[in-house]
């Protein structure tokens, strides 16, 4: 029983939901007959370099890969983006039951959970710390995860994950691949946004892929394996670790595809 109203708060809410004056929040619901082709937008060059991988960790709101981001050696360019960007880290936010999960949606349906490629423009900004607080900061891609077949290149990270189950663990990661949890089909839509847990800044391009990639019910089992506690607290699931949508104000939605 909550002791008071923050406590009854999803552990990811225990701040304000909203962010006074904010004019450009995510996530969003993505109509898809409301977005808008933009024939200028270049195709998304994204070229990562798996020996920059260092480890997975459990930071208590999801389960994050973290890369050496001190040179250009992971990074995309292109699409909606004027600099190229380098690869931070990538995690994934996922529902209780497969009816929800993502983050954004597309005309209103919610996949099972949501994977976030985490950049930072680092030919403007010295750190990434000073590119979170910038409007051209950081680009983030979205792919949407939705049940179905068996996914080789998830299931590494999914042997992975009984051994970050309590909030600040973590394990070595030496040699991943990023780009084998790409779909294939290039078409994204593109929109500004914000990061979607604190500290909310509005500084992210976002990308979200069009196709969705085909993960099996095992796979997203051993997400919800996961906890938000710390070893020796109550146990809390890691689950619906996802912000509810927020509004599209004054926004265009972009496809990259007609
Ligand atoms: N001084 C600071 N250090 N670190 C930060 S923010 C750390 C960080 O990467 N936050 C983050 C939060 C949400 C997202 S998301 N879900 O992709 O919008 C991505 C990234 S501010
Ligand atoms: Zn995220």
């Amino acid at each position: 029983t909550p002791k008071n109203r923050n406590d009854a708060l999803h552990p990811l809410w225990q701040s304000p939901l909203t962010i006074p004056g904010g004019t450009r929040q995510s996530p969003i619901n993505i109509q898809w007959r409301d977005s808008v082709y933009d024939p200028v937008l270049k195709p998304l060059k994204i070229s990562y370099d798996p020996a920059t991988c260092l480890h997975i960790w459990n930071n208590g709101y999801s389960f994050l890969v973290e890369f050496d981001d001190s040179a250009d050696r992971s990074i995309i360019v292109g699409g909606p983006l004027e600099n190229q960007y380098r690869l931070k880290q990538f995690h994934f936010h996922w529902g209780a039951i497969n009816e929800w999960g993502s983050e954004h949606t597309v005309d209103s349906k919610f996949y099972p959970a949501e994977l976030h490629l985490v950049h930072w423009n680092a030919v403007v900004y010295p750190t990434f710390e000073e590119a979170v607080m910038e409007g051209d900061g950081l680009a983030v891609i979205g792919v949407f995860l939705k049940l179905g077949a068996h996914h080789e290149g998830l299931q590494t990270l999914v042997d992975a994950l009984p051994a970050i189950k309590h909030k600040d663990t973590v394990i070595e990661f030496d040699v991943f691949d990023p780009s084998c949890l790409l779909p294939p089909c290039p078409d994204y839509w593109t929109y500004a946004g914000s990061l979607t847990t604190p500290p909310l800044t509005e500084s992210v391009t976002w990308i979200i892929k069009k196709q969705p990639i085909e993960v099996d019910e095992n796979q997203l089992e051993a997400f919800r394996m996961l906890l938000f506690t710390s070893d020796g607290e109550e146990e809390k699931r890691m689950v619906d670790n996802f912000r509810p949508l927020q509004p599209l104000m004054n926004r265009t939605v972009r496809s990259s595809f007609q």
